[in-house]
Parts: C-alpha cells; structure tokens; sequence
C-alpha cells in the first residue's frame, strides 16, 4: 500500500506487493502519509465512488448535517469514515442491538449512527475524555431525538470499564461495542469488552489498517504516525490468535475489524 504522485496523500491498494514497495521507496514518507486520507482503495476516485453510490444517498439527514458541522474542526479527520460507519449501522441491525458502548465519541458521528440504529429503548455507554468535542454534535442529537439512548461520560475509558465490571450483572450483558479511541489502549479495552459484551455480541475495532501504514516498513512511515502503527501491528496480531472471537478485518474506512465473542 503506498500513496504515490499522482493522487497525493490517498493510499493504494496495489496487486504487486514489490512493486508497490518499490514505488513507495520513491516517496517522501512526509508528504506520503501525513495526511492519509481514510480511503484504502485502489484509488480517490474508487472510493469517492463507493460513497457516492452507496453510502452518502442512504446517509439519514442528521448524520450528514453532524459530519458537515464537524468538518471545520482541526481534527475533523478523526470522525469515524462514512463507509466504515455504515458498516457499524448494518451490523447493529443485524444483531438487533440494543444495550451498546462507545469508546471514543468526538463530536459524536458514529454515536448519532448507533442511536438512530438501536431501537427507541435501547442505550449507549459513550465514553471520551473530552465532553468539548461531543457539545458540537450534541445539538444535532437532540434534534434527532435520540439523546434519551445517549449515557455520555466524560472520562477515560478504561477506569470506566472497570467500574462497569465491578458489577458482575453487566458482564455479557452488551450487544455490541465500538472503539475509536487510544491504539494504545485496544488491547486493554479488548480484555475488559469481552467480558461485558455477550456470547454472539459484537466488537467493532477502527483504524485497524491506520491509514495503510501496518503494511508499510518503519522508515517510511511519519514520525507522528509511528507508535500508534507499532500498537496497531501488535493489536491486530494478537486479535487474530485470540481464539475467544471470531473475525473480519474489513479494508473499510481506515480499516475496520469486527469481531464476534465465541466464548
Ligand atoms: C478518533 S476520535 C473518535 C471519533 C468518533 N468515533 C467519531 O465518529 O467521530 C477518538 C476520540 O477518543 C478520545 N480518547 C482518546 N483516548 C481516550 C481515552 N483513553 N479514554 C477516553 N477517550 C479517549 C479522544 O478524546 C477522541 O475524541
Ligand atoms: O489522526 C487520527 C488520530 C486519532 C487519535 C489520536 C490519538 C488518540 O488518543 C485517539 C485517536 O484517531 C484517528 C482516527 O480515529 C481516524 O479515523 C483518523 C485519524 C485519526
């Protein structure tokens, strides 16, 4: 996977591994990846397809109104990616999810797409250690009135956890959760979600590709991107020999991994 002159900072997905690698070491690793976009597909205008074609036109107005007012944020490139979101809502109606939680909230995109997909009833643990972002989108959720499913805390995610756990009625007893949080932190946040989501419940892990970077070697790989790439390499190794789940790492957004608890 590499990005190369012709279309700037977007990633590819080419058949030739060597080749790729080849042109990758043309590149400079600065101008390379410091922007990587979420796209993995072969091409800008692939993925400007799949979203034109099938994710923007069944996005509900809402949704769209929330990612349109999170765009002129600094870091509006951390909102959860429209095709990978609409992957999460798909799997939420699949299991008829109902009792969820969410690790990293932002101003609350993949949080609007849980509530508008969980029935009426159901509820959301979200949790982000900064309440700052989520007042962005927090009117845009009232509106869609779906807050009253909505149990936001402003905290780190892991101490919440384990408080959670203290109580031994909330384990298996989650349908689903998503982290979109510290790559640090995935395993931890993996050992703790398969013990309150249930057997047959589903664990959605984003930026498990991390802008194309798990498959790049180190040196061309931007100094800011570098640790969260060595956590990532090591989380989705350890996932894939984790024989409690059974899994899927979809190219999807910036490379989404779902995961069902077995046992
Ligand atoms: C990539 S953003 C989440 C994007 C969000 N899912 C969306 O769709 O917009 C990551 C978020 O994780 C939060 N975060 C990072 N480390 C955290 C931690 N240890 N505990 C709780 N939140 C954390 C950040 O404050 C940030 O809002
Ligand atoms: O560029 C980013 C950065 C993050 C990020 C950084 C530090 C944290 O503690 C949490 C998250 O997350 C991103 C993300 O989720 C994404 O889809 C794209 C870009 C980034």
């Amino acid at each position: 996977m590499l990005s190369t002159g012709c279309c700037s900072s977007r990633l590819f997905l080419l058949p030739n591994w060597l080749k790729a690698m080849e042109e990758a070491s043309k590149l400079d690793p600065n101008q390379t990846l410091k922007n990587a976009d979420k796209g993995l597909l072969q091409s800008d205008e692939l993925y400007q397809y799949v979203l034109e074609t099938s994710v923007y036109p069944r996005e509900p107005e809402l949704l769209k109104e929330l990612r349109e007012a999170t765009a002129s944020h600094p870091m509006s490139e951390m909102a959860t990616a429209p095709d990978g979101g609409q992957l999460m809502a798909l799997l939420l109606k699949l299991i008829n999810a109902k009792k969820t939680i969410e690790i990293g909230v932002f101003t609350g995109y993949s949080l609007l797409l849980a509530a508008l997909s969980i029935p009426d009833d159901g509820k959301i643990i979200a949790i982000d250690k900064n309440q700052e972002a989520y007042e962005i989108g927090l009117p845009i959720i009232k509106k869609a009135g779906v807050e009253h499913k909505i149990d936001f805390i402003d905290s780190l995610a892991l101490p919440v956890l384990d408080k959670l756990l203290e109580n031994p009625t909330n384990e298996g007893s989650f349908d689903f959760a998503y982290v979109d949080a510290d790559k640090i932190n995935y395993w931890n946040y993996h050992e703790r979600l398969l013990k309150l989501v249930r057997i047959g419940g589903v664990m959605v892990y984003d930026n498990t590709l991390w802008g194309g970077t798990v498959a790049l070697p180190e040196d061309l790989v931007p100094d800011d991107r570098k640790e969260s790439r060595l956590n990532t390499i090591k989380f989705n190794k350890s996932l894939a020999s984790d024989p409690r789940i059974q899994m899927s790492q979809v190219p999807a957004g910036d490379g989404v991994t779902v995961c069902v608890r077995v046992y």
